[in-house]
């Protein structure tokens, strides 16, 4: 049976993560509606990354909550998570989304297209045999985004996607992204690159030592952040 009620909107409530005795995640709250691209801006450590895997379920919160609309109570996990640094396994390019897919319970001739599918919208089609580590960090990336595609996810969050990708590779990525939120995908993504948030965000979270310092429309925020932390950051100041 599909499991249909929307998981959307996520519900941050209060959340905390502490490692290593301090609070690296400081009573954070925001919701997720269904649609477009939020972008979790901030420095290096400030705990862009921890959010994002909170929220994906690869972490515990010490304190606080984080509820799904439909209570996760469907079979299939309706999130997917695409990493910095995409995880291959060596195997081909299309054994890449088929293992994740036969993870995820999907098997026979649903696996079988959904992996056509997901070659194909990815443009990977030409390299489904080939080894997946085989391939540029670009492609390896895209691959990463294709696997997660094929889980039909509502909600995808990206960790820092194009930090090791050069100027062409993150341009193919960003269209990319661009195209799954037309899709109707909602994504939640971190980046300290500016210019990438205000190629991308519709919404702006500014995260600054664990705390949440600003939750606004990305026009609003780029036209005049509120935070002192956020002025200083798009002012290119060091802040940490
Ligand atoms: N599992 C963990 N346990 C303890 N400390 C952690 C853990 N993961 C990250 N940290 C620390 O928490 C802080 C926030 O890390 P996080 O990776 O979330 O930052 P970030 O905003 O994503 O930064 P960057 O842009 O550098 O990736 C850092 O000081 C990091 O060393």
């Amino acid at each position: 049976m599909r499991d249909i009620a929307s998981i959307l909107p996520l519900s941050v409530d209060r959340v905390s993560f502490t490692g290593e005795g301090r609070k690296l995640v400081d009573v954070v709250s925001f919701a997720v509606p269904a649609g477009g691209l939020t972008v979790l801006l901030g420095p290096n450590g400030a705990g862009k990354s921890l959010t994002l895997r909170l929220c994906h379920g690869l972490l515990k919160p010490s304190a606080g909550e984080i509820a799904w609309a439909n209570g996760a109570a469907g079979r299939v996990k309706r999130h997917a998570m695409v990493f910095q640094k995409p995880i291959m396994l060596r195997r081909s390019v299309e054994a890449n989304i088929a293992h994740a897919l036969a993870a995820a319970g999907i098997s026979g001739i649903e696996r079988r297209q959904r992996c056509g599918a997901a070659l194909d919208r990815f443009g990977l089609g030409e390299r489904a045999a080939q080894p997946a580590r085989l391939l540029s960090g670009g492609e390896q990336q895209r691959l990463a985004i294709a696997r997660a595609w094929a889980l039909r996810p509502e909600l995808l969050f990206l960790d820092e996607p194009t930090s090791q990708l050069d100027p062409a590779a993150t341009r193919q990525i960003e269209e990319l992204l661009s195209g799954l939120v037309a899709e109707g995908i909602t994504v939640m993504m971190s980046t300290h690159d500016l210019g990438q948030a205000k190629r991308l965000a519709n919404r702006v979270l500014f995260l600054h030592r664990g705390r949440l310092v600003e939750d606004r429309p990305a026009a609003d925020f780029f036209a005049g952040p509120l935070a002192p932390e956020a002025r200083a950051f798009l002012a290119g100041e060091l802040i940490w």
